[in-house]
């Protein structure tokens, strides 16, 4: 039987709703009598690490995170890994363990959009699926994946669309790579490129801003006065931005802090495709650096692991390609 560790870092999951309405932690982790269930399924180590919402999650808990993990896997003789995590940010932390961990077992990020006591409660089901996939042979070398819903996505792809509904998490452009059904796990795809940078600090200020019509370079400005080291920008389309933007965007670049550009559409990648001023090839012309399908948090995410590698705008336009 697989050994799999269950790491608790919060969230709904493990919240319960009061008389009130209102959703709270708990202080007793209410996925007991679901782990005790999961007996048939594997051998499971529980690790109550983190009790926290996961908005108040953070890149260097993330590293932190990371290195537990790395640590649990080295000294425990573990097979695989499940993570509990709010939905919020559950896919930037996901994203980031995915980027930095450098180890072959499973690693599955789950989470629930009810909390333990209302009715439907999803919580439960999902962690027996992320059991389920953790503990699968096939799970094996495909990175960090995000299994709620029966589904398994990918850490690189998966983001989360809808505020409430349960089947929020998507990977628009390219789906689901496999499914959990009553039998077991099916995978249907693999990611045809995995990266890993084994980072175990994150030094680096990066900030997302994302365009609007008739956005002015004050923002910009303010942004950079604020000390970051790398600017993620959110643009139109195919990677277009307002043209107010263009002289504080370059003079971050001669500062030589990078900024990287994400469509703020839901699918599709940025490319140098409009001549026009503010258009993606003026863009590219100033030193901005392409993204290939990555949204804005994740992006900021690789920026921050990528700064600790290199400050160099082409090594960095090079990380970026994948
Ligand atoms: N469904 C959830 O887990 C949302 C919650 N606000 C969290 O991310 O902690």
């Amino acid at each position: 039987m697989k050994k799999i560790l269950v790491l608790h870092t919060g969230g709904t999951i493990a919240m319960q709703e009061d008389e009130h309405g209102a959703v709270t932690p708990n202080l007793v982790n209410p996925l007991y009598s679901t782990i005790e269930s999961l007996s048939s399924i594997a051998s499971v180590v529980v690790d109550d690490y983190l009790n926290i919402p996961s908005p108040h999650m953070t890149p260097s808990l993330m590293v932190e995170l990371a290195k537990r993990l790395k640590e649990r896997v080295q000294n425990d003789s573990l097979d695989g890994i499940v993570v509990t995590h709010g939905t919020d940010t559950l896919e930037e932390t996901a994203y980031l363990l995915d980027l930095v961990l450098n180890i072959e077992n499973p690693v599955v990020v789950t989470g629930a959009m009810r909390s333990s006591n209302e009715l439907g409660s999803d919580g439960p089901h999902n962690l027996i699926s992320a059991v389920k996939t953790a503990a699968s042979d096939e799970a094996y070398g495909k990175g960090v994946l995000v299994v709620l819903n029966d589904e398994i996505h990918t850490a690189k792809n998966v983001t989360k669309t809808h505020s409430s509904n349960i089947a929020t998490f998507q990977s628009p452009q390219y789906g689901p790579i496999g499914i959990v059904t009553k039998r077991g796990v099916n995978f249907h795809h693999t990611l045809s490129h995995r990266e890993c940078h084994p980072v175990d600090s994150l030094t680096k200020k990066v900030s997302l801003l994302k365009t609007y019509a008739g956005m002015e370079a004050d923002i910009v400005d303010a942004v950079a006065d604020a000390g970051i080291n790398g600017l993620v920008i959110e643009a139109f389309g195919q990677g277009n931005v307002p043209p107010a933007i263009m002289p504080a965007l370059d003079r971050l670049i001669k500062k030589q802090i990078p900024v990287v550009l994400v469509s703020r559409c839901y699918s599709g990648v940025v490319q140098d495709t409009y001549g026009y001023d503010g258009g993606g090839r003026t863009l590219k012309d100033l030193g901005v650096i392409f993204t290939n399908g990555l949204n804005g948090q994740k992006a900021r995410l690789k920026l921050m692991v990528a700064l600790e590698l290199t400050t160099d705008n082409e090594q960095l336009q090079q990380i970026f390609l994948t």
